[in-house]
């Protein structure tokens, strides 16, 4: 198979050989029911267990806070309907208008139910307005579920004080923390967050496990109903192998994320010398209160997929942050929202980092990049101001 220059992380990672390692004996030797009474069911149990810990452990929580789910899909989904089941008198949900499709489609479909939901508004910079939230919060707000580092652009949110300010209106705090888990360090025991999903993937774990993180007296009711496993809170045969893999990942990470600053240099130096090299080109989102892996950039006048496929002929992997996601033509929501002017909008491309990315792969993407950027734009009827006038269109591509 094909290998390439990964820089598309905040898609998904590699698995660490040292967690596949971990794993291997739970998909040959030690195949039980962790349910199980006899013995080898339960020596599988104990491997459940102290991955439960391993995973509490990276969050600052309890090991009862935790549950395992199938991804952080799942997490999200279950975290919603829980906290809304908690308190059915409530009929109101906080959110923004940059989450992941796995937090916005549960919204939307929850408005059909007879939920009101408030999209919280964005700057150019990719940030909330705190003063927003609070007036939108009313004593009939049940939950407030926000993310904590953007998947596109990798702006973190103020989660704490976001969390202050719904503690002040009794209301539960679900943070979506797919991307922030393993890059930023957490603790849950000094926080104000009620639910908080993490996924195995985003951290070099395998595909199809992710976590939940449930505070100590929420009350919680399953999203899968069935038999008694994860204390009730999820039915479910578990994936013994998933989870063993998220325990040991969750370890790595916990050393790794002592180090992250090796990756945010290689970001830093990717990011300066794009900007210094290619005219016409900026950061989207505050580049302060960042991930230290991921940087977005819009290059203006071009298309976003054109400089991707261009990427790939060199054996190149990023990620459009901007138009045509999944073959679909709609420009990114999260761009959108920013109020990012069409030009850019359509040519902005996501590179985000992992531990295994070098300063050699860096290195080649600062040579090819310009000219890639330089052979598209000559192609371009768009390549100058002039191009401004696009801006109207924006409609018309809304
Ligand atoms: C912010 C965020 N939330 C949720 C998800 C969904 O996670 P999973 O792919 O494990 O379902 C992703 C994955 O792209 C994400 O980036
Ligand atoms: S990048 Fe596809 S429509 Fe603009």
């Amino acid at each position: 198979m094909q290998t390439c220059i990964y820089l598309d992380n905040n898609a998904t990672t590699k698995v660490d050989p040292e967690v596949v390692e971990a794993m291997l004996p739970y998909l040959t030797q030690y195949y039980g029911n962790p349910s199980s009474m006899h013995t080898f069911g339960g020596q599988v149990g104990k491997a459940v267990k102290q991955a439960r810990q391993q995973v509490a452990a990276l969050i600052g929580a309890d090991d009862s806070e935790i549950v395992f789910t199938s991804c952080g899909t799942e997490g999200n989904n279950a975290a919603i309907r829980a906290a809304l089941q908690a308190q059915p008198e409530k009929r109101h949900i906080v959110t923004t208008q940059v989450e992941h499709p796995a937090v916005l489609n549960v919204c939307k479909q929850l408005e059909t139910q007879g939920y009101t939901v408030t999209y919280l508004s964005v700057n150019r910079q990719g940030q909330i307005d705190l003063d927003e939230l609070s007036a939108s919060m009313t004593g009939n707000t049940a939950l407030v579920t926000i993310m904590y580092a953007n998947n596109e652009t990798g702006v973190v949110f103020p989660i704490e004080q976001i969390g202050l300010r719904v503690k002040e209106y009794g209301a539960l705090f679900h943070v979506d923390a797919v991307q922030a888990v393993g890059k930023v360090p957490l603790n849950m025991k000094t926080s104000t967050v009620d639910l908080l999903t993490l996924s195995g993937h985003k951290l070099h774990a395998p595909k199809g496990i992710g976590a939940l993180y449930v505070r100590r007296g929420v009350r919680f009711r399953p999203f899968l109903v069935g038999g008694h496993q994860e204390r009730g809170r999820r039915a479910g045969t578990e994936n013994v192998p998933g989870i063993i893999g998220l325990g040991k990942a969750a370890e790595l990470a916990q050393t790794y994320i002592k180090d992250i600053k090796h990756e945010q240099q290689l970001r830093d130096r990717l990011e300066k010398t794009l900007l210094e090299t290619i005219p016409d080109c900026e950061v989207n989102g505050e580049r302060k209160n960042r991930l230290p892996n991921t940087t977005n950039i819009g290059f203006k006048y071009i298309e976003g997929e054109a400089i991707l496929l261009s990427l790939n002929q060199y054996g190149i992997c990023a990620s459009s942050g901007s138009a045509c996601t999944s073959g679909s033509l709609e420009p990114s929501h999260v761009l959108r929202s920013m109020g990012l002017p069409y030009t850019t909008l359509h040519g902005s491309i996501r590179f985000s980092l992992s531990r295994y990315t070098t300063a050699a792969e860096i290195d080649r993407v600062l040579e090819v990049m310009p000219l890639i950027v330089e052979r598209l734009r000559a192609l371009s009827p768009f390549n100058n101001d002039q191009a401004d006038w696009l801006q109207g269109r924006e409609v018309l591509v809304g």
